[in-house]
């Protein structure tokens, strides 16, 4: 059985086809033939049947005459009447059979007139007629039928009883007839090989025809539409050109439809790979650095851009944790509270120090996403970053700029004001005193227009350096604007150290700059003012060292004066 459905899987449709049609009517064809032969045999066998009958009646009336002319009893004319009626066409054999009431007032007669067999019995014991096939011995077939002969006043226009005596109705004998089939025999073969020839020229006949009808529908319908329809589909994958469609051939359903669900999948194909393409772009062009990693961690695919920030190519990173780029400045609580975040919320963002191939330390913005298939489950992780060094810098840039005076990076006025307002709470918390100066450059528009600005700016910062090296780490010293700078002693012991500060930056003034090729040298003016004694808060502190810095300025430059109260 597994082999014949091996065999039906691997031949084509069009055997299949074929197979199932003539297989059917070479059935069909069967069951006519032998319905038609049983006809014949049905009726060769009436036709026998009603021969057989017509004998057994002439033998009777054959008998009666014996019997009616007295010439019964002599055994000679009975089987005379036998042999003659035998050469009669058709008759296999003929036998006359004594009944019970015969025998009793005859005697048994001839032996070939007891009865025989079952069948003779049966019929003198029923009074019915039998029919049956039989095979002679000779071989042939033939038609065996035995009639009854009932004991009756007019048995056939016979008065039976005249001479028997018998009881009216009961059997009294009854007829054997064979009837020789041969004939009708020959002539039921000859029909069947006829038959026969007929139907394998018919056979042959329709093997072509529906060979050929098989061919016609499946070429026209299912091969040459389907070859044209791989065609295309082959097209497509060649020239990977997803905008192509097949032919849809609205009067072939079968192929038709597939034509019309293949060109819905190349339309849903041709739609994902554009998305695709776009994503494709994005993740190249993108100045983030793009990772991406499986469930467990191991990175499937960096973008461009993160091998301009690491300096690792995707082959070196391919397959590795990222925690290759770890910089170890950031602790394992940290990344046990990162992946906790994750693993909750599905995302994690912030800053983070990455370590680059060449070594260096450097900032970046880490956002990762966690990405979970249908059942929930984790299967990859993209993070993106951006170096955020340059960022970083400029904040600390603008950071330093609103607290700084970029020219000599002294604290600006700004921050300035903060840290005389905290000394003054410090000193008035702690009874200290809290001195504030005012210096101002002399003459110092001369040298800008005789050496220019940037040369001013030089000597600016050249200045500022020598006035911080007149100070405690602990003191401020602030660029106020142009050419005045403050400087803010706290916890001082009074007025004399004030003073020594102030000869001391005199004294380091007098020294000349080299600026280029000029050696100049340049003064202070120098007014200052103690807190608490010359003012009670930060305005009126500066205001008075900014009045004593004037006062300086009347009394020739190049010198320092207190605060006086007018
Ligand atoms: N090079 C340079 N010059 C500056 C800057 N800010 C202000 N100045 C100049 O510094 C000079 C200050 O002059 P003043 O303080 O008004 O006068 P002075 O020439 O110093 O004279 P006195 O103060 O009266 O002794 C001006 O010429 C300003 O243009 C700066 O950032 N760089």
């Amino acid at each position: 059985m597994n082999v014949i459905r091996k065999q039906w899987l691997r031949i084509g449709v069009q055997e299949k086809l074929h197979i199932l049609i003539q297989g059917t009517l070479i059935i069909l064809f069967f069951i006519l033939m032998e319905w038609v032969v049983d006809r014949f045999e049905v009726q060769i066998d009436r036709a026998a049947e009603s021969h057989a009958e017509e004998t057994a009646d002439g033998l009777i009336n054959g008998m009666n005459m014996l019997m009616l002319t007295g010439q019964v009893s002599d055994p000679g004319n009975r089987r005379l009447l036998l042999d003659k009626m035998s050469q009669s066409r058709g008759i296999a054999e003929l036998r006359i059979i004594r009944g019970r009431s015969v025998v009793e007032q005859f005697g048994p007669g001839l032996p070939e007139e007891q009865a025989a067999d079952a069948m003779d019995r049966e019929v003198l014991a029923t009074g019915k007629t039998l029919f049956h096939r039989v095979t002679l011995a000779d071989g042939r077939e033939a038609l065996r039928v035995v009639v009854p002969f009932i004991a009756q006043r007019n048995f056939r226009g016979t008065d039976c009883l005249a001479c028997h005596s018998a009881e009216a109705g009961s059997v009294n004998g009854a007829a054997s007839v064979t009837i020789d089939l041969t004939e009708e025999e020959a002539q039921l073969a000859e029909i069947k090989d006829l038959l026969w020839i007929g139907h394998i020229v018919l056979q042959v006949l329709l093997l072509v025809i529906i060979s050929l009808f098989v061919r016609m529908v499946i070429v026209r319908n299912i091969s040459r539409p389907v070859r044209k329809l791989h065609d295309t589909m082959a097209e497509i994958q060649h020239d990977m050109d997803l905008s192509r469609r097949a032919d849809v051939d609205a009067n072939n359903p079968d192929i038709g439809e597939m034509a019309q669900s293949f060109n819905v999948l190349v339309g849903k194909l041709e739609d994902a790979t554009a998305r695709l393409q776009l994503f494709a772009k994005m993740f190249d062009n993108s100045s983030e650095a793009i990772v991406i990693t499986d469930a467990q961690r191991n990175i499937v695919a960096v973008n461009p851009a993160f091998v301009e920030i690491t300096g690792y190519t995707a082959d070196e990173m391919m397959g590795k944790n990222p925690k290759v780029l770890s910089s170890g400045k950031q602790t394992a609580e940290f990344y046990n509270t990162m992946w906790m975040t994750l693993n909750e919320t599905g995302q994690w963002s912030g800053e983070i120090w990455n370590r680059r191939k060449n070594g260096e330390i450097y900032p970046e913005w880490l956002s990762i996403g966690v990405v979970k298939n249908h059942r929930g489950e984790t299967i990859n992780y993209i993070s993106l970053f951006s170096d955020i060094t340059k960022r970083k810098e400029a904040e600390q840039r603008i950071e330093f700029l609103a607290h700084y005076d970029s020219l000599t990076k002294l604290p600006n006025r700004a921050l300035f004001a903060d840290r005389l307002k905290r000394a003054l709470v410090i000193a008035s918390r702690n009874g200290k005193k809290t001195a504030l100066m005012f210096l101002d450059l002399d003459k110092f528009k001369d040298i800008n227009d005789r050496l220019g600005h940037l040369a001013g700016d030089l000597l600016l910062q050249s200045v500022a350096e020598r006035v911080k090296s007149c100070v405690r780490e602990s003191d401020t010293i602030c660029r106020q604007g142009g050419d005045e700078f403050m400087v803010l002693l706290e916890d001082i012991a009074g007025a004399d150290d004030v003073a020594k500060v102030a000869h001391k930056i005199i004294s380091v003034m007098s020294e000349p700059y080299q600026i280029g090729e000029h050696s100049l040298t340049v003064t202070f003016s120098i007014g200052a003012a103690i807190y608490p004694d010359d003012a009670g808060d930060d305005k009126a502190l500066i205001h008075h060292a900014d009045h004593a810095m004037y006062r300086a300025k009347e009394s020739g430059r190049n010198n320092f004066q207190f605060f006086k109260r007018a």
